[in-house]
């Protein structure tokens, strides 16, 4: 059997097309530009990579683009003054801080001073806790994505078995509480479980968030599952630069029901992601009704 491909690029496309529309409405309706404010410190190849098609695509839906580029040795006062700074302005909705930061930085100290209401990555603790418990929150992009295209391709994801490995607390750990909300039965495997490979074959969805290339081989996949691969790994073979995903996609393919692919999968969702929840922000913040379906 040979998996149907869930193309994440296509879903993308739609909903920064959705995206577009709400803007449009914001700005002839309310006069409203809705603004997003990326903060960079250093120069990570990862985040570089993002950063270059996100700019592109904040603009194309029509938002305000805004980018600090701070130097690697930049201290945390200077950037918690930046961040001080988009926290009161008030055409700025949203403001993501690319991780990782440099070393000297304390990471969880310059996350918990974004203002959680414009914290569109969703990992202020605040938002952990309102995901955690149910209620109104951000919700970190690339699980969203990832929930997007599960609830797309299946409908209804109640009393499923859905594996998710990897426990970060940027993908992992959000990503089980979405599962659950939807009724899943959740598992969250990690370095440390034991016979990953039973536990991933009792699984109806596999969400692969390791950061290891190709780990997922396609003998540990059910018949028919649904596997989402949020791997970006960049690796040389035969002489080149490719960029794989966590899952062998050659082996996996040949026994999931459907398979996102890298790249063109859980990346380019990631980032419409990120769009629908400056959105979400703005229209918050303006005590405006919410943009349908771009929220979990
Ligand atoms: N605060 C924060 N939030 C993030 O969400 C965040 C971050 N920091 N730091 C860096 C990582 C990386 N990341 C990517 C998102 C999309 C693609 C993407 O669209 N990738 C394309 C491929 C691009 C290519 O060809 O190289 C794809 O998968 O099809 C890649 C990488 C978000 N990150």
């Amino acid at each position: 059997m040979s998996a149907q491909i869930i193309d994440g690029k296509a879903f993308a496309a739609k909903v920064r097309g959705q995206v577009a529309e709400h803007v449009t409405a914001l700005k002839a309706e309310h006069g409203i530009t809705p603004g997003l404010a990326v903060v960079l410190v250093g120069e990570d190849p990862a985040s570089q990579v993002y950063v270059r098609s996100k700019g592109k695509m904040t603009n194309e839906v029509g938002m305000k683009s805004v980018e600090h580029k701070l130097d690697e040795n930049t201290s945390e006062a200077d950037l918690l003054a930046v961040i001080d700074q988009l926290n009161k302005d008030a055409s700025i909705h949203g403001i993501l801080v690319q991780l990782p930061l440099p070393k000297h930085l304390d990471e969880d100290l310059v996350i918990n001073s974004i203002d959680p209401a414009k914290d569109v990555d969703g990992f202020h603790i605040s938002n952990v806790g309102l995901l955690g418990t149910g209620q109104k929150s951000m919700v970190p992009c690339t699980p969203l994505g990832c929930l997007m295209m599960l609830r797309d391709h299946h409908g209804s994801l109640s009393g499923m078995n859905a594996v998710v490995i990897g426990r970060s607390n940027i993908v992992g750990k959000p990503m089980a509480q979405l599962l659950l909300g939807d009724s899943c039965t959740v598992t969250i495997a990690h370095s440390r479980t034991k016979d990953l490979p039973e536990v991933v074959g009792r699984a109806d969805i596999v969400v692969a968030a390791v950061g290891r290339p190709e780990m997922v081989p396609g003998d540990w996949i059910k018949k028919g599952a649904t596997v989402i691969d949020v791997g970006i790994n960049r690796i040389e073979r035969d002489g080149k630069n490719k960029l794989v995903g966590d899952v062998d996609f050659a082996s996996c393919s040949e026994v999931a029901g459907a398979i996102t692919p890298v790249p063109g999968g859980v990346g380019p969702m990631t980032i419409a992601c990120l769009l629908a929840n400056t959105v979400t922000a703005c229209c918050r913040a303006n005590g405006l009704a919410e943009p349908e379906g771009l929220t979990a």
